[in-house]
């Protein structure tokens, strides 16, 4: 991801000069939509139309796409075909990001392959987004997959839909077919408590209520363009967390400096702030703030930072430095929605590996219900089918930290990987913290004691525990986790 998201930027301040003077966050956007839906075509007409496309880029379009088209037009989804590039060399998140604007405001939208369409992104792109479009062809009206998608935007926090009703060209303009999926989207939105639904007919082919007007062949119609709805978005509210930095590299060029590098996931810190580290629970002040060119005297969400602190600590890639008066979660279990992603789906008792941010620890998961897309119900369920969405329990070996999704949409978002193939199965997000007793697990009929090492040597040589030693099993944890443990059997 890294990569693709570094050679985007860099292209950045070319793409279009209104996103770079404009001071206000630009719209975040992602499209859902079944295969051949539209969606490269309605991209590409978004960047065409807003004239985000670069003149030499436009040029090739003409050249490549000749041919293929009666109405004189370039082919918009080869637009995208750069993308293609990218996800052949194996990157590992299939997120790339387009930047366009109109006259009042910018967008980045969050491109990602028709078929992984939630894959990854999940944890990525989507989980900044603002707003999500709904593509559906008219011909077909709502899918099953529309209903998979919707529901899992709305799980991850997105509350602003826009039904885009493609290909109404292919429908002859027809308003009783706009009147039957709009009728039927509102009422799948509302059940999933969206409120803001705009459904707009269109045919992105055309270029008819993307950018400009499609009032010549849909009189009727008298709501907004695409760019219109997205120009009356709103963002979405700021994150409630305190500060965050996953840490992804210690960095010590020489004796004298040691910074811990990162993107800042939730909250500000400026120097002088108080911070500490998980899940060791090492306190530090902030000594200085650095980004790659310049010492800053504040860092906010978004921002890749080097953060010096004020004294000797032990960090590690994989830990979070984080506020201290507004901590994250620390437990060894935690409820979560997944959504399932392979054919094998998710069975009871099975073992991951979990990533969140920089970090990625072992976690056994049990399914406990799936959504029913249909009434949508949630359904006792031991194992989760592909594509199913299921609320699960995460049981960690040591101890995890996360803010509910809710809160922070990064630390609270993971993947699970198959250890044995290496491949994400699901896409998650926490919920809440298991009431559970801290470092006490149950697995096998066996207890399991999470404990620092030498205060489990201390208590296994107990007279209880001695005469029970095949039924009792002490595993070493940190200090933070057994502080949980004590924290769970205190209250
Ligand atoms: N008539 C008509 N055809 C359209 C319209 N939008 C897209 N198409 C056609 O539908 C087909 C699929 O469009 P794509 O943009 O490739 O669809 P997609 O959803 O991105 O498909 P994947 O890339 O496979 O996920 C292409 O042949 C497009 O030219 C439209 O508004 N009207």
């Amino acid at each position: 991801m890294t990569a693709a998201i570094t050679a985007l930027a860099a292209e950045l301040p070319d793409v279009h000069p209104a996103f770079v003077t404009r001071d206000s966050r630009p719209l975040r956007l992602i499209t859902c939509g079944s295969v051949d839906d539209g969606k490269s075509t309605l991209i590409g007409r978004l960047l065409w139309d807003t004239k985000a496309v670069k003149e030499d880029q436009a040029a090739t379009l003409h050249r490549d796409s000749g041919k293929q088209n009666d109405l004189g037009l370039p082919d918009f989804a080869l637009l995208l075909d750069g993308l293609q590039a990218e996800r052949e060399q194996g990157i590992t998140i299939d997120v790339a990001y387009r930047y366009f604007a109109s006259d009042k405001r910018s967008f980045i939208v969050a491109d990602t392959p028709g078929h992984e369409q939630y894959t990854r992104n999940m944890a990525t792109g989507a989980s900044t987004a603002d707003l999500a479009i709904l593509l559906v062809d008219a011909r077909t009206g709502l899918l099953e997959q529309t209903r998979r998608h919707a529901t899992i935007a709305s799980l991850m926090g997105i509350k602003q839909f826009v039904l885009a009703v493609n290909k109404f060209d292919l429908v002859g303009y027809d308003r009783a077919v706009f009147d039957r999926i709009s009728h039927d989207f509102k009422e799948l939105a509302l059940t999933l408590g969206v409120r803001q639904v705009t459904a707009i007919p269109m045919s992105a082919l055309k270029g008819e209520n993307v950018v400009y007007s499609g009032a010549a062949v849909m009189p009727w119609y008298d709501g907004p363009t695409l760019v219109e709805a997205l120009e009356l978005a709103t963002l979405r509210s700021a994150q409630t967390t305190g500060f965050r930095l996953p840490v992804q590299r210690v960095c010590r060029p020489g004796e004298s400096f040691r910074g811990y590098q990162g993107t800042v996931a939730g909250g500000a810190v400026k120097p002088g702030d108080g911070v500490i580290i998980l899940p060791s629970g090492q306190i530090a002040n902030v000594k200085q703030i650095v980004t790659f060119d310049l010492v800053r005297n504040a860092a906010v969400a978004g921002d890749a930072i080097t953060l010096v602190l004020d004294r000797q600590v032990d960090v590690s890639r994989g830990d979070m430095i984080v506020s201290l008066d507004s901590q994250p979660q620390s437990g060894m279990s935690f409820d979560a929605h997944l959504v399932a992603l392979q054919p094998d789906g998710i069975q009871p008792g099975r073992r991951y590996w979990l990533k969140s941010g920089s970090r990625r620890q072992r976690v056994q998961v049990n399914p406990v219900s799936q959504l029913d897309l249909k009434s949508g119900k949630w359904n006792p369920a031991e194992a989760l089918a592909m594509n199913a969405i299921g609320k699960v329990h995460l049981a960690f070996d040591e101890a995890a930290i996360f803010d509910p999704y809710e809160q922070n949409r990064s630390t609270g978002a993971f993947i699970l990987i198959d250890p044995d193939t290496n491949n994400t199965v699901a896409g998650g997000m926490v919920t809440a913290k298991r009431a559970d007793l801290g470092g006490l697990n149950a697995n096998d009929g066996r207890v399991i004691l999470s404990l620092p090492a030498d205060l489990a040597e201390q208590i296994m040589a107990t007279e209880l525990l001695a005469s029970r030693r095949d039924e009792v099993e002490t595993r070493r944890v940190t200090n933070a986790a057994a502080r949980d443990l004590i924290d769970g059997i205190d209250g």
